[in-house]
């Protein structure tokens, strides 16, 4: 790839992507300056050549649609390695939730940064993000240049003064976000999960995102204690707990759906909710059991993939996920054809892109400009047979050479603008939480 003008990464400008395969072809994509895709075409079209501002010669890289991460906690990169090798519940509320009492706002600034780094880097351009401070993780998503539904984490433990607050911290997400009047961001309402959120609390946050047009973003049984007791404590079981409070919807993102059982696949189906299967963080807190993806998907619901937050995965690397995704759900439920390399793919693209209401998560025209360029000059990608398999199977996020988001370009040639002082800032940050955190005792 040859261009090395610094003002590619500006956004708003025409680029001709010559040279690459596009949906299977060898070919070019032309993006005009809205940030949409213009055109895609076999060969390298000399016409659009005159045209474009910036020309990118892929050099036979795969074009694909840029991947979406369903489930994250973007600024948990903070505490990647805080906190290792414990069980769910231990792990929570003995080490995470303690450290999290000391956030600030220029902690979620400078986690989500150091996030958005990462997920560039293994051709993520969306994400759908839980966390605190969220106006700082807007903030610093407007600046990386990534698409992102941001949710405030809703946890009230059945506290009616703890609820308060936390409708207010939503409705301020709300007004922020809108003020910020940037395509690009979203907000969502986010009940942390059954078991930390009393029934008003659920009921208030699906009323709010049905009034607002919002999506909805949740836990939903990961381990299967939480089950038990929602069963103890409510009657029910986690699904159909949902549905009473009203937060199944085509809008409802429900991350990890670890312990569904087949008649709460069905309810996740009718009502078309988007499942985010998490296989890292369920394999390394022990779970004990992998999502029932297949379930899932023939009772129609929209299943697609996260990595969970930086502190139980411990990365944000979506080609990683991904095959671990496919590889444990072959593993966990005894099939050799489950989950195969197209359905997967589908899972971190098209199926992605629809939870969080991104566009098609396709290279079609009309399209947003969601590309990734990955390498296949490289060992991971010899011999070509299959790009998809090759993404799912063999490639590392060090194939990644270029992603746009929106026609801007975030990465090229490997280089992502201001990432030496992101880390460092990061890495100041993070140790400045912990220290904050010793010294309070
Ligand atoms: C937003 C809150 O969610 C917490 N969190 C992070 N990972 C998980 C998980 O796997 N299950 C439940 N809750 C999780 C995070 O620390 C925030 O407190
Ligand atoms: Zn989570």
């Amino acid at each position: 790839m040859t261009n090395e003008d610094p003002d590619i990464f500006g956004g708003g400008s025409s680029v001709l992507l010559v040279n690459v395969i596009v949906n299977g072809k060898k070919g070019s994509i032309y993006i005009d300056e809205s940030g949409k895709i213009g055109e895609t075409c076999e060969g390298t079209n000399a016409g659009l050549k005159s045209e474009a501002e910036f020309i990118i010669d892929g050099n036979g890289a795969i074009a694909t649609p840029g991947f979406t991460n369903t489930h994250t906690h973007a600024a948990m990169s903070l505490l990647r390695g805080y906190a290792d090798d414990m069980h769910l519940q231990q792990w929570l509320s003995e080490k995470i939730w303690p450290l999290e009492a000391h956030l600030t706002g220029e902690d979620v600034y400078r986690g989500t940064e150091l996030a958005c780094i990462e997920m560039i880097r293994s051709g993520t351009i969306a994400f759908n993000d839980m966390y605190f401070f969220m106006d700082q993780a807007a903030k610093a998503v407007d600046e990386m240049g990534m698409k992102a539904v941001l949710c405030h984490g809703f946890i009230d433990f059945g506290d009616e003064a703890k609820r308060e607050s936390e409708i207010k911290a939503t409705e301020a997400l709300y007004s922020h976000v809108k003020g910020m009047n940037n395509p690009r961001i979203k907000m969502a309402t986010g009940p942390h999960a059954p078991y930390t959120v009393s029934r008003e609390g659920l009921t208030w946050c699906s009323e709010f995102s049905k009034e607002k047009d919002v999506h909805l973003h949740i836990h939903l049984s990961e381990t299967e204690t939480e089950v038990k007791e929602c069963i103890e404590q409510h009657g029910k079981k986690p699904a159909e707990l949902l549905e009473e409070c009203g937060c199944l919807t085509n809008k409802t993102i429900a991350a990890h759906c670890c312990w569904l059982d087949d008649a709460e696949c069905e309810l996740l189906g009718k009502y078309g909710v988007s499942p985010s299967h998490n296989p890292a963080s369920n394999m390394k807190l022990a779970g004990g059991r992998a999502m029932p993806y297949q379930k899932l998907l023939d009772a129609g619901a929209n299943p697609t993939l996260g990595t969970d937050g930086c502190s139980s995965n411990n990365n944000l690397d979506i080609l990683e996920e991904v095959k671990f995704a496919a590889l444990l759900q072959k593993f966990f439920w005894n099939s050799d054809t489950v989950l195969p390399a197209n359905e997967a793919y589908d899972m971190i693209t098209s199926a992605g892109a629809k939870a969080l209401g991104f566009g098609p998560g396709r290279i079609e025209k009309g399209a947003p400009a969601d590309i990734v360029l990955i390498r296949t000059d490289v060992a991971c990608n010899t011999p070509l047979y299959n790009p998809v398999s090759n993404i799912i199977y063999s490639c590392g996020s060090n194939a990644v050479d270029t992603v746009i988001c929106d026609g801007r370009v975030l990465m090229h040639e490997n280089t992502i603008p201001g990432e030496e002082e992101i880390l460092k800032k990061a890495s100041e940050t993070a140790f400045d939480l912990v220290r904050r955190k010793e010294d309070a005792g």
